[in-house]
């Protein structure tokens, strides 16, 4: 069977399958919810700093704009009757002199008023974004790994800035331009209505039609809007993971696969996007054709009221002025209503995370650990990543301060379980983790890391410059401490061999340098940090001699004095441990140091022995 016969019949386990199923993302929002007053005032809220001081002055430009746009019609109307065509006397040229200059005057105000009235909005459009921006970022820097475990980190991006700029329309003009808008159109209404009842009422009451039209279409434009903000969402999470894996795609020769399932979110997205768009678009001519009877009936029942004298022409133009400004406001206003609603989807998301509570957060009484010394005791620890599968299965460990512990075990046997506990990146599920005696969900996180060094398998490199990096470790160290700690590491010989030596711009994730050099750079970071307890989770690269020699060189001077935590791959650094900690389906099966481990010839002794066979 062809491949295309295959994907098309949608085999399961067939390539194509496989890698649909490789590409899977959450939905990552609720589609239909009912608009949400709360979450509408939660983010109206954001403008509440800044308000007191700006909106006054918007307000009094605000009103003088619109008084003075309003004022133009009715001047209009009195140089046709008083002026240009008067029902007594003659025509006076003076008089729609004097009308013309008011007129020109009018203007220059408006223009000054909406001048100052946009750089006042502008403002507080946006500190508001900067606000929201900042406590979104805050927060998320909070969350802990369980979030991240849950959510492809494209999605996380999204938020952050797509929603965020979503919203930047609607506080930088939207809200402005509504108060705007609902001025106007009361003013018409008055001002028609005074010119005259009769005439007045029969324009106004085409205005339900049109609300009637808008609120008819508004739910389907809503879930339009929000379903394409989800589909580009998806494609995000996409090209996010796509960029990240590269380097996989192409070594796999996966880019046609990974082309093919691109296109597909792509043309769904456009899709999505084209119904959303042609709904909005209907919405424009809908309002028009309303507007259109509405001017047809103001010439109707107009020419009717001049002719039975209770009108002028004059009064007739002004109405007909007004009624065109009475038109845009409310198709403003569809528009507005629109752009809340994509804003209101795009907070919905933006509080959704907000709202997220840390799993791991200092607890009400937390007290800071006191300097550590490093006695660690797990005491029948229980760990599940997923309710009711035991990653941890009764850990019972008692460590003493200055001790090295190799943990070893089988892929998946619950090493780095046990380093995520101690670092307090995930909390136990059952039984207790101490340090020096303070069970560590009593203290608060940040005194608990800030004396915990982490060097983890993928050594994260920040883009920056070598030596920036390194001070990641203590972003108070001076120039010499930073260069100390990597010469003590070894790292010192190789950074100045690289082109700007310390001031060597790296990339994200540290491309340019090779493995071994990443994680001499991770050392000399957490040497800096002079931590008390030290993790690591040892890269499992296979490194030449030299640079391994230099490692575990590196390591001696990195452990010395530490309690530390080693999720070990050489013999070189399990041989060396004081305590190796065998593991086995979350369950400690063997430990004691080398020797005691060889001569009980069980899973450790299989491992070593395995590990020879390899070499
Ligand atoms: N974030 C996670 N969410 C759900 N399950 C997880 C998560 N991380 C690990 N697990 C599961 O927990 C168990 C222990 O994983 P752990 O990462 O501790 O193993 P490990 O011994 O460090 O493996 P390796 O040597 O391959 O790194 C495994 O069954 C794994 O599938």
């Amino acid at each position: 069977m062809s491949a295309d016969t295959a994907a098309s019949k949608k085999i399961p386990g067939t390539k194509e399958n496989k890698n649909q199923e490789r590409f899977v993302y959450q939905d990552d929002e609720v589609i239909e919810k009912p608009f949400n007053w709360g979450e509408f005032t939660r983010l109206f809220a954001y403008m509440k700093p800044y308000a007191k001081q700006l909106l006054p002055i918007i307000i009094v430009m605000m009103i003088l704009g619109t008084i003075t746009k309003l004022t133009v019609p009715y001047l209009t109307s009195l140089a046709i009757d008083k002026a240009i065509a008067p029902a007594e006397g003659s025509p006076s040229l003076r008089l729609l002199y004097w009308i013309a200059g008011g007129i020109l005057l009018l203007y220059i105000i408006q223009w000054a008023a909406a001048t100052y009235r946009i750089k006042y909005t502008n403002i507080i459009g946006q500190r508001v974004i900067y606000d929201l921006r900042t406590d979104l970022f805050k927060h998320i820097q909070k969350l802990s790994f369980s979030f991240f475990d849950k959510r492809p980190a494209g999605s996380v991006m999204v938020r952050i800035t797509n929603d965020i700029n979503s919203l930047q329309d609607l506080f930088t003009n939207g809200v402005v331009n509504l108060m705007i808008d609902c001025v106007q159109l009361v003013g018409i209404m008055i001002i028609l209505l005074f010119i005259n009842w009769k005439l007045g009422l029969a324009v106004i009451l085409t205005v339900p039609v049109m609300f009637l039209i808008s609120t008819k279409l508004r739910v389907r434009i809503r879930r339009a809007w929000q379903d394409v903000r989800m589909k580009n969402s998806r494609i995000n999470s996409h090209l996010n993971e796509s960029i990240q894996g590269i380097r996989v795609t192409q070594a796999y020769t996966q880019e046609d696969e990974n082309m093919k399932f691109f296109d597909q979110m792509n043309a769904t997205s456009r899709k999505s996007w084209n119904r959303a768009s042609t709904m909005n678009q209907a919405f424009g001519p809908l309002i028009e054709i309303t507007g259109g009877v509405g001017s047809l009936i103001l010439f109707w029942y107009g020419a009717f009221l001049i002719q039975s004298g209770e009108l002028t022409i004059g009064l007739l133009v002004a109405f007909a002025n007004y009624v065109g400004n009475f038109w845009d406001p409310i198709n403003r206003l569809g528009q507005m209503y629109n752009q809340l609603l994509v804003a209101m989807a795009s907070s919905e998301r933006i509080f959704e995370f907000m709202d997220e509570e840390p799993g791991i957060a200092d607890k009400p009484n937390a007290v800071p650990i006191p300097s550590i010394k490093g006695d660690i005791k797990f005491e029948h620890i229980v760990f599940e990543y997923e309710k009711g599968r035991q990653a941890l299965k009764g850990i019972d460990l008692d460590v003493k301060a200055g001790q090295s512990i190799a943990l070893v075990g089988h892929t998946g046997s619950g090493k780095s379980t046990i380093i995520n506990l101690l670092s307090r990146f995930y909390d136990v599920t059952d039984g207790k983790l101490t340090i020096d005696g303070y069970d560590i969900r009593d203290v608060t996180i940040r005194s608990l890391r800030s004396q915990i060094g982490i060097v983890l398998q993928d050594t994260f490199i920040f883009s920056g410059t070598i030596r920036d990096n390194i001070r990641f470790g203590r972003l108070d160290a001076t120039d010499e401490e930073v260069e100390a700690a990597a010469k003590a590491v070894n790292a010192h010989e190789f950074i100045v061999k690289l082109p700007g030596g310390y001031e060597t711009e790296v990339e994200e994730r540290g491309n340019v340098l090779s493995m071994g050099q990443r994680q001499l750079l991770s050392f000399a970071r957490a040497l800096l940090a002079d931590p008390r307890i030290l993790i690591l989770d040892e890269a499992t690269a296979s490194i030449d001699t030299e640079t391994e020699l230099k490692i575990q060189e590196a390591l001696k001077v990195l452990l010395k004095g530490r309690t530390s935590f080693m999720v070990a791959h050489r013999l070189s650094t399990i041989r060396n441990a004081d305590n190796i900690i065998v593991l086995d389906h979350g369950e400690i099966k063997e430990q004691g140091n080398h020797q005691q481990l060889i001569q009980q010839k069980g899973i450790y002794n299989g491992l070593i022995e395995a590990q020879f066979r390899f070499l």
